[in-house]
């Protein structure tokens, strides 16, 4: 077990999916913020190493299991980051991405009202058709894959509930962090690149991306400001991937002539992809005081993240 010594009387929170890549991010910078007393849950044992939080092993689609620890934590905010994230894998596996998304949202969420938490929900862009962006908080909703339709209930699920409840909607997240269980395009186009590969990159989809720690700190500025609502938190650069891939091979001086710029209609990925969304974070901005990086000092970021990890 980690450490939260000594005992205190600030806040408890709740962090699932700690072993993610948001989560990791979340129990870091929450450690060195020191606001609350750190609790954090995954489905096996924790693999971040230095933890400095309590580490429950907690399969959160277990209801019981989520009944008894919440129950016996009784943490003041509940921050839910947990959820099948691989797109293609909710759609073709939908039973595991519903019971994973929106079951398990459920039974926190109900867990949370018994105890009053403040219940703080992680969403995504993916919830939206794709039409047009970028998107504020107001935009109406419309997934065009299973796992925007998961997310969907489960913010449905949230907005229902009679517990103070916030959803902090975020966009093609990247970072670094231990034992990944997926890459991410920044990530996956400077291996690429450095292999030698070609690659194709799409120009027609259009995100804000989000550096991983921007999100964390976001989640974190709605805990402690105990702000109920929608946010969204994202990059605040609006771009498409294709310009992601030019500006990181430029950043590591790697060969661009390996970018083939493509439409996303050649793509036959499982699961269909939003078009255009990207948010607005003008709210999230003047309520919460949340300022992202550019995408540009993220890479800068990253690429220092990178070589301290080598
Ligand atoms: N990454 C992105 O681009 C975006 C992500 N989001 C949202 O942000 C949140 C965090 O995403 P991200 O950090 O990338 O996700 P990751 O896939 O990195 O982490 C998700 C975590 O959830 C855990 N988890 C999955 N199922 C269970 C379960 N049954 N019980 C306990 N834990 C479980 C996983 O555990 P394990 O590690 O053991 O598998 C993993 O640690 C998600 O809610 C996602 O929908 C929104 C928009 C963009
Ligand atoms: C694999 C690949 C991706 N891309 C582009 C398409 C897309 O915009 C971006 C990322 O593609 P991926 O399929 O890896 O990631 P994707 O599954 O689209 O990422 C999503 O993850 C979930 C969790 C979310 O909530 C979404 O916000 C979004 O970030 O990179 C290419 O251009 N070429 C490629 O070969």
């Amino acid at each position: 077990m980690g450490t939260n010594t000594p005992k205190s009387s600030k806040r408890k929170i709740f962090i699932t999916g700690v072993n993610g890549l948001l989560g990791q991010k979340l129990v870091a910078q929450l450690a060195e913020r020191g606001t609350f007393e750190i609790y954090g849950c995954g489905k096996g044992p924790c693999r971040i190493p230095d933890q400095k939080f309590d580490y429950v092993t907690l399969d959160i689609t277990e209801k019981e299991e989520v009944d008894r620890v919440i129950s016996s934590i009784k943490p003041d905010i509940i921050l839910h980051g947990a959820a099948m994230t691989n797109v293609d894998e909710c759609e073709l596996n939908q039973e595991a991405a519903y019971i994973v998304n929106v079951k398990a949202t459920e039974y926190l969420l109900k867990a949370a009202e018994q105890i009053s938490s403040h219940f703080i929900f992680v969403s995504t862009d993916f919830i939206f058709s794709g039409e047009k962006g970028p998107l504020d908080e107001n935009a109406i909703p419309a997934p065009v894959n299973y796992y925007g339709e998961t997310k969907l209930e489960a913010e449905r699920i949230v907005q229902a509930s009679s517990t103070k409840w916030a959803i902090a909607r975020t966009v093609l997240v990247f970072g670094i962090a231990h034992d990944m269980s997926r890459s991410n395009i920044i990530l996956w186009v400077k291996s690429s690149l450095e292999a030698g590969k070609n690659i194709q990159v799409v120009d027609d989809q259009f995100r804000t991306p989000t550096l991983a720690e921007d999100l964390a700190e976001g989640c974190i500025l709605i805990a402690e400001k105990e702000a109920e609502g929608i946010f969204n938190i994202s990059g605040k650069d609006f771009m498409s991937p294709y310009e992601m891939a030019i500006m990181t091979a430029e950043y590591f001086n790697l060969d661009q002539s390996l970018i083939a710029r493509v439409d996303s209609k050649i793509f036959t990925q499982p699961a269909k992809r939003p078009l255009i969304t990207g948010f607005i974070i003008d709210k999230a901005q003047k309520e919460l005081g949340y300022e992202p990086k550019t995408f540009r000092t993220a890479i800068a970021i990253l690429s220092k993240q990178i070589i301290l990890a080598s």
